[in-house]
């Protein structure tokens, strides 16, 4: 991107932010916003968390209001997929509002799902994300309807539909706007390196008619690649050039008009009750365009679970959608960014310049102490002005009490973290509460930043083959002196990993589970030894997720929000 090109993204995202801003809190019109937000949950607990949490977003003024709102959650049973979701939410609207709904602008945003590559939006939703900036503080919903805020008054009724762990920025010539009144498919794409385009969808374009250069072009996609290899780029003709450069258009948020919805909501009626995963980037848009071919169907190599009866429900959706168009906004001078791993999370969080610069991103936001340095990140917490935290790392949610330490590229969640206590680099921690036969209790998990929570191993004995904190965890058990044979993972026992693995205590105080745990993190690297205490009941984040207190959590989020409020009061006097 040339740097004039940088500033204007950087004026047009601030523009967005300010409207949006001016929406918060307030009744809005029904031409200037979405008619609905939707969100969408991986089940009935979800559901209600998210629910809460709208509620007490739109209490706090957080949020646009005089619109509804809506969560709905997956049906029971198998895990749908996004595009399972989107057919669902469609039945959901459709039951709800029947034919007025032909008159709606929806946003669907799907948020089901562990977040297991970025745990600590695994209790509370991605969606819920808190992002350094705004006052009161942004979450990712804030975010996105940020972003798209211009969307709604230049839309035909119809729906669009987003995840919740991408940011899409852009910026369009003066008294341009994105327009989506085309029937079909409509899809924002964004140039991108060829190593991009290999995670994400990638269009291959039709010839323009009239070859012209400018931030937005309005295009038709003859095919759409899913996560292709380079080679496939090339063979598919998907890569674009500008001096010199090679680039491909990749996908993040698409747009449907009411009577393609309507199309869908008939394939979901010939389909379900769903019995796999159907992704609604992969199968509803590989159907689409003029050279759409059927093979896609057939490669399941992207697919997490290979259910049976996948590929026909492919080709079934293959077929109805066959023909329909794919319609591409071309967003020259755009940005994509994914935060849906922890990597990514504390980079874009603390070292990338760039996101920081485009957002305004800050340092210090609504927490009780203001940084001097720019490359961390410290959200809704209050930290006794002794605590040192380290470039890289992020704090959200936290108390921080005298002198604390917390090391570099570190991530410290919903904790209370007591005097004198030194967090070392690299480590993820984050505290959730329980509820256990009547009362509540707390676990502070623990894990490398860059540990994989998602690889596993079919028998517990097999754990020398998972990875914490750098070290088998077999290793891990042995030196918390616990017997090897009687580490329990929960859930289902074919599949061990760190993310069922019950290694964590359970503590009746929210400080002492946080200090806790960290002697196990310390006693790993050898410095410190520490021996769990006999008759500690130790639990995994699965299983702290299943038995997880909602009120107790957002509780605590609560006090902490009542006093950086009181504590910044007093200091501004
Ligand atoms: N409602 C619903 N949303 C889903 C489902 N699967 C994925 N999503 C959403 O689709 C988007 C992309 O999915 P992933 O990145 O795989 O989300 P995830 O499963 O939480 O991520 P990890 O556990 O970290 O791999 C996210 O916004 C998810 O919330 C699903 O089965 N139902
Ligand atoms: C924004 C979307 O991200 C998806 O990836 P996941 O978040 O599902 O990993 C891709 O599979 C889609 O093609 C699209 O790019």
């Amino acid at each position: 991107m040339t740097e004039r090109g940088n500033v204007y993204l950087q004026k047009s995202t601030k523009d967005k932010i300010e409207k949006f801003n001016k929406m918060r809190g307030k009744a809005v019109k029904s031409e200037e916003f979405w008619d609905l937000v939707v969100i969408t949950a991986m089940d009935e607990d979800q559901r209600s968390a998210y629910e809460i949490q709208i509620t007490d977003k739109l209490e706090r003024k957080e949020l646009p209001l005089g619109i509804n709102y809506h969560v709905f959650a997956d049906p029971p049973g198998c895990k749908i997929g996004n595009g399972g979701s989107t057919l669902h939410s469609l039945q959901c609207l459709h039951d709800k509002y029947g034919k007025s709904l032909s008159g709606f602008k929806v946003i669907l945003i799907h948020a089901g799902g562990f977040s297991q590559r970025l745990p600590n939006a695994s209790a509370l939703g991605k969606i819920f994300t808190a992002f350094p900036l705004g006052n009161p503080l942004y979450q990712m919903l804030e975010l996105k309807l940020a972003m798209y805020v211009d969307f709604p008054s230049h839309m035909k009724p119809g729906m669009l539909v987003t995840c919740s762990d991408d940011i899409e920025l852009y910026s369009i010539p003066d008294q341009e706007f994105v327009v989506f009144d085309k029937p079909g498919f409509t899809a924002l794409a964004h140039p991108s390196s060829l190593s991009i385009g290999t995670t994400h969808g990638v269009f291959v374009l039709e010839p323009a008619e009239v070859p012209t250069i400018s931030d937005m072009q309005y295009r038709t996609c003859s095919q759409f690649l899913h996560k292709p290899t380079i080679e496939r780029m090339r063979k598919s003709n998907a890569i674009c050039k500008r001096k010199e450069e090679e680039f491909v258009y990749t996908d993040s948020t698409y747009y449907i008009d009411h009577s393609t919805a309507m199309t869908l909501l008939h394939i979901f009626s010939e389909i379900s009750p769903l019995t796999c995963e159907v992704d609604a980037y992969g199968d509803f848009l590989q159907a689409l365009g003029r050279r759409a071919s059927v093979d896609y169907t057939e490669n399941t190599a992207n697919v997490t679970k290979k259910e049976k009866g996948l590929v026909e429900i492919r080709r079934k959706i293959f077929h109805r959608l066959k023909g329909t168009a794919l319609n591409v906004i071309l967003l020259n001078n755009s940005k994509f960014y994914h935060v849906g791993t922890t990597e990514e999370y504390l980079f874009h969080l603390t070292a990338d310049p760039c996101l920081r610069a485009e957002l305004g991103l800050m340092a210090s936001a609504f927490s009780s102490f203001i940084l001097e340095k720019t490359r961390v990140c410290v959200m809704h917490s209050i930290l006794h002005p002794s605590v040192s935290v380290s470039e890289g790392s992020v704090v959200e949610y936290c108390r921080l009490d005298a002198n604390v330490y917390v090391g570099s590229r570190s991530i410290i969640s919903g904790s209370w973290i007591g005097t004198d206590l030194k967090v070392p680099s690299d480590t993820f921690m984050h505290s959730l509460s329980v509820n256990l036969d009547g009362s509540t209790g707390f676990v502070t998990v623990a894990f490398g930043v860059l540990d994989d929570l998602k690889k596993n191993v079919p028998r517990p004995a097999d754990m020398k083959a998972l990875s914490l904190f750098k070290r088998s965890l077999e290793d891990c058990v042995g030196l918390w002196g616990l017997c090897l044979e009687k580490v329990r993972f929960s859930g289902d026992a074919s599949v061990c990993s760190l993310w069922n693995a019950c290694i964590f205590p359970v503590c009746s105080d929210l400080k002492d589970s946080f200090q806790m745990s960290l002697k196990m993190v310390k006693a790993l690297d050898g410095g410190n030894t520490f021996t769990l205490p006999k008759n500690t009941k130790l639990t995994s984040l699965q299983e702290t997720l299943q038995s997880k207190n909602l009120e107790e959590m957002l509780k605590y989020r609560k006090g902490l929000y009542e006093d950086i409020l009181r504590v910044n009061l007093s200091n501004s006097l």
